[in-house]
């Protein structure tokens, strides 16, 4: 399994293109279920989870063509199957997303149930809740969810006790297809939604409110086809934002969507970094000076991303100062801590809280994590540790980050990948 070997680096400078967002482009991709014509999506990231994506799509019978590393075309016209197997659903939660189109246009679906994973138990009561309101018929047997309807699934007014992403874009693609008008009540406001909202709407849907807690839904009976270009990654971004403030470094990040990233930003700022934004890029100078270390506590949109929460505790670990890092959306998303104490760093759980000392030393260790951003953290920790960091297992920072190495080494990170 391939590792990445990271030594201490100096300060990062210089320019990184983002890619595509992984978490816009799984849902994205999964709309051409909806209709029988032609979608192309660009801006596509080359990942590990795109391609279970596209293989999940090919296994049910979804014509995949690549146009190249970061533009696909998919024609569901020639789908002959509504299971996604356990095989595939097992490596990517996000797969759960076919449910709601599947069930839409075909009145069936079969999708194997995604396991508990890495950060927390991750059900997926409100997609099936939300789904049934909607009139369909849904069982759990052997391991996998059988849902049918008779007929459409009929619009429905559905409350959300719980802020989810997942069951959102999952609602809001059923209800693009369903007869009536569908509310979803206390539905997920990130910016990767209002992307989705976006494509389902140039593809025919009428999509209101997407970006605000109630988004309205008049189902049509059919969609078509779409040109889509993937909105940029706001947790990309955000990582090498904070790889340079951990170095002292100064970068601009290129192709960037700074409007995605207030939260973020703003805890960049208290930790002393200039931040400058345009249209599409956003620029962070640490003027040779060390983050100051910063109190944050996870939020869905628009509050701080829970994705961008390990990379922060490695912050705080090489910061001026204690900061206070609290995660309220996963109830086990703190596996870099034994990691990082492995590197030496001060940190102390105290419920769900990460309470960081910083220190101007970490050192080098042999590390692994089972999650990708805590995988991200770590790569960020071995930048500012003494010696040399091994980061093994990155199969999961390769679900989510496009040439991580590549992209890092460019802006000066001593960073190699081994195959092995
Ligand atoms: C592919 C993708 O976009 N993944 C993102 C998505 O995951 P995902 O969509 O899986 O996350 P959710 O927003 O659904 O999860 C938020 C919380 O709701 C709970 N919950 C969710 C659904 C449900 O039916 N019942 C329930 O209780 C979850 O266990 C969690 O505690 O949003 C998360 C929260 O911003 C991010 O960390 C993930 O990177
Ligand atoms: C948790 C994440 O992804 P997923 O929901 O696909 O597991 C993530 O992107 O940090």
């Amino acid at each position: 399994m391939d590792k990445l070997v990271i030594k201490k680096s100096p300060a990062l400078q210089g320019s990184v293109t983002i890619s595509g967002a992984k978490n816009a482009a799984l849902p994205l991709l999964i709309t051409c279920l909806l209709t029988d014509q032609q979608c192309r999506f660009s801006n596509v990231p080359n990942l590990r989870d795109i391609n279970t994506s596209l293989a999940l799509l090919a296994e049910m019978g979804v014509t995949v063509e690549r146009e190249d590393d970061n533009t696909v075309l998919l024609n569901a016209s020639t789908l002959n199957s509504i299971t996604a197997s356990y095989e595939l659903v097992r490596t990517m939660r996000a797969s759960i997303l076919v449910l709601g189109p599947l069930l839409a246009k075909h009145g069936k679906a079969n999708v194997s149930l995604p396991g508990g994973c890495a950060i927390g138990a991750r059900p997926v009561n409100l997609h099936l809740t939300g789904l049934e309101k909607m009139g369909a018929t849904i069982e759990v047997e052997e391991g996998y969810i059988r849902a049918n309807v008779n007929g459409r699934l009929k619009g429905a007014r559905i409350f959300m006790d719980i802020v989810s992403v997942g069951a959102t874009e999952n609602l809001m693609m059923a209800a693009a297809l369903a007869d009536g008008e569908t509310i979803l009540e206390n539905a997920a406001r990130e910016p990767e939604i209002v992307d989705l909202a976006a494509c389902l709407n140039s593809m025919g849907a009428k999509i209101e409110g997407a970006g605000t807690d109630n988004i309205r839904i008049q189902g049509v009976a059919e969609l078509h086809g779409c040109d889509h270009q993937v909105l940029p990654d706001r947790i990309e971004t955000g990582t090498f934002l904070v790889a340079a403030a951990v170095t002292a470094g100064k970068i601009r990040c290129e192709k960037a969507a700074p409007e995605t990233l207030d939260a973020v930003i703003d805890k960049l700022q208290q930790a002393g970094a200039t931040i400058t934004t345009g249209d599409d890029w956003i620029e962070l100078d640490m003027k040779g000076e060390l983050p100051r270390a910063v109190d944050l506590k996870t939020a869905p949109h628009p509050g701080f991303p829970t994705d961008m929460q390990a990379q922060f505790v490695t912050l705080n670990c090489v910061a001026e100062g204690t900061g206070v890092v609290t995660e309220t959306i996963f109830e086990n998303r703190f596996m870099h801590v034994p990691e990082l104490h492995r590197m030496g760093a001060d940190i102390a759980l105290e419920g769900n809280s990460a309470v960081s000392k910083g220190k101007s030393h970490l050192r080098g260790a042999p590390v692994m994590a089972t999650d990708l951003r805590a995988s991200a953290s770590l790569v960020i920790a071995g930048l500012v540790a003494d010696g040399e960091t091994t980061v093994n297992r990155i199969y999961h920072l390769d679900r989510g980050y496009e040439s991580i190495e590549t992209k890092l080494g460019n802006l000066g990170a001593n960073i190699q990948r081994v195959k092995e």
